[in-house]
């Protein structure tokens, strides 16, 4: 036998694991995979947790030679690209997030109440904020201490006094509401969530609006530390795996070694009994002595082939028994990488939608259009391509304020998806912009079916500062042609809104 490798009869191995079919000796190229495999698993987890770093750098340093573990390649694999995904998926959440909170930071440096000291401390958050090497894990530390602070400045400067609240501050308010908009937070956060959105436009004095950075900062911290939690709770579990599977393979490998060993001496120790059977033969001159001669021999052969025989046995038990370990973990690894890869799936679909009105972000869009667009010119169907476009929104904003700005936003476009059956397809392009897509639709149907969407807006009854106020919807369209990219047709659409404004606005045109 190869003494680098393990080697197992398939009638064992199929006993002990089903599943492990045919066993091959381990190849260079499958032990590189693990080796990268554990160096993208070290590249995720690196600077989470120093007990987590200093386990990672052990399975890296012990060189994994000669075993046989062409299941192991397999799962890696499929691992590693979860690793991976995770990797990139942290490392955007940790740039929203940095950026979100440098703003929040920002904004309430502005807070001119407040003493020395603290705005020095948040200059120093400011900087810590800039550092390449940042981890979010990091940030969960500084945030308390920064929440704990502005409790100070309550207590310390607000207690019973309520300090008057000025433009400026109120602008402070509208700007954590849109910034809040920007974060993605859970269901269980929303009732919150929403209280301090409706708290911040409430705004009364400076303690008022201290206490809502309060709140966010603490629902910040809450999001980072269910963030680190899930990720710990699963890298420690595939870095265990990872530690008692390299473990199984070399006891195992180790012990077919000795072995070797082992069933070499005992060869050695029957050869030579052949080899005195033939010399008495060639040196007997009576038979009676031959006779003894060679019944010794035999006798010493027997014992020899018997311990062969309970040594090769052990060697398959033992061997039986490392996969059979093995394989328990690699399936267990396997289960909570599925998971895991369930929880992204879920992130991601949050990430798809935009924060603020709960519909289809940017890039949901660009996906869906290129999908649908690819279905209609193969089966040649019609499919209108619309852009939708809120009318004089900014003096909404600027007549009652960002966050009447927002509240139209969101029941717009909850207006629009209403009206819509589970063919057709609506998502925020962008600003006050939407972007929808009605597949087969002739010209006369499309704008029947956009004129009801323009009318629906049109008849929201909106209140801000206590006067009702109309809000109306420009809306272009064009269909989708055989022979012209989807950018071509969003220009057509785009420049049928142009139209749409022109002519006065709260009117629907399309390209025929
Ligand atoms: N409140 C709020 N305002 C936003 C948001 N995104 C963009 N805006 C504002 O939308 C306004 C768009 O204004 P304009 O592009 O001048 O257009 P408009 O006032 O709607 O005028 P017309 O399109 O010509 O009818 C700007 O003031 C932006 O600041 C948002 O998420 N929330």
């Amino acid at each position: 036998m190869d003494q680098s490798v393990v080697t197992q009869k398939t009638d064992i191995k199929e006993k002990a694991n089903p599943k492990l079919t045919q066993t091959q000796p381990v190849s260079i190229s499958q032990l590189k995979s693990i080796e990268q495999f554990i160096y993208q698993l070290s590249l995720l987890c690196k600077g989470c947790n120093l007990e987590l770093d200093n386990k990672l750098a052990k399975v890296r340093a012990t060189p994994l030679q000669g075993e046989q573990i062409s299941e192991f390649s397999q799962y890696a694999g499929q691992a590693e690209k979860i690793i991976l995904a995770q990797h990139r998926q942290m490392t955007l959440q940790l740039d929203r997030q940095r950026i979100v909170l440098g703003d929040i930071v920002a904004q309430l440096s502005r807070v001119t109440e407040l003493p020395a000291s603290v705005s020095n401390e948040l200059k120093h958050f400011t900087r810590e904020l800039e550092k390449p090497s940042l981890l979010v894990w990091d940030l969960t530390e500084r945030l308390t201490q920064l929440a704990e602070m502005v409790s100070d400045i309550l207590q310390q400067h607000f207690d019973g006094d309520t300090t008057k609240l000025l433009p400026k501050h109120r602008q402070l308010a509208a700007e954590l509401c849109s910034k809040l908009a920007e974060l993605e937070f859970t269901s269980a956060q929303q009732p919150k969530l929403t209280f301090i959105t409706q708290s911040l436009e409430k705004t009364q004095s400076v303690e008022h609006l201290l206490h809502n950075y309060r709140h966010v900062f603490d629902l910040l911290v809450e999001n980072m530390a269910r963030e680190k939690s899930a990720s710990q709770e699963f890298l420690h579990a595939l870095s265990d795996t990872l530690s008692a599977v390299k473990q199984a393979v070399t006891e195992s490998a180790q012990s077919a070694v000795q072995h070797q060993t082992v069933k070499a001496k005992l060869n050695n120790e029957i050869n030579s009994s052949v080899a005195s059977i033939g010399a008495s033969v060639d040196n007997s001159v009576e038979l009676n002595g031959l006779k003894a001669e060679i019944g010794q021999q035999l006798v010493l052969i027997k014992t020899a082939l018997a311990r062969k025989e309970a040594l090769e046995q052990r060697e398959q038990d033992t061997l039986k028994q490392a996969l059979q370990n093995m394989s328990q973990e690699l399936n267990q690894v396997n289960q909570e990488a599925q998971r895991y890869k369930h929880r992204l799936v879920e992130q991601q679909k949050i990430n798809e939608l935009d924060a603020l009105t709960r519909l289809p972000n940017r890039g949901a869009w660009d996906q869906r259009l290129n999908e649908a667009a690819s279905i209609a010119k193969r089966d040649g169907s019609p499919l209108w391509l619309v852009v939708a476009d809120i009318d004089h929104f900014k003096q909404v904003n600027d007549t009652y304020g960002h966050s009447s700005g927002d509240k139209t936003l969101q029941v717009v476009a909850m207006a629009i998806k209403n009206t819509l059956n589970q063919d057709q397809y609506v998502a925020r392009f962008g600003g006050e912009e939407f972007a929808l897509l009605l597949p087969g639709l002739s010209a006369a149907e499309a704008l029947e079916s956009l004129n009801s969407i323009r009318e629906k807006v049109r008849n929201i009854p909106f209140r801000f500062k206590s006067q009702p106020v109309q809000i109306t919807l420009s809306l272009g369209a064009a269909a989708i042609l055989s022979n012209e990219s989807v950018e071509q047709t969003f220009e057509r659409a785009d420049a049928c809104l142009y139209r749409a404004k022109q002519k006065g606005r709260d009117k629907v045109i399309i390209d025929e």
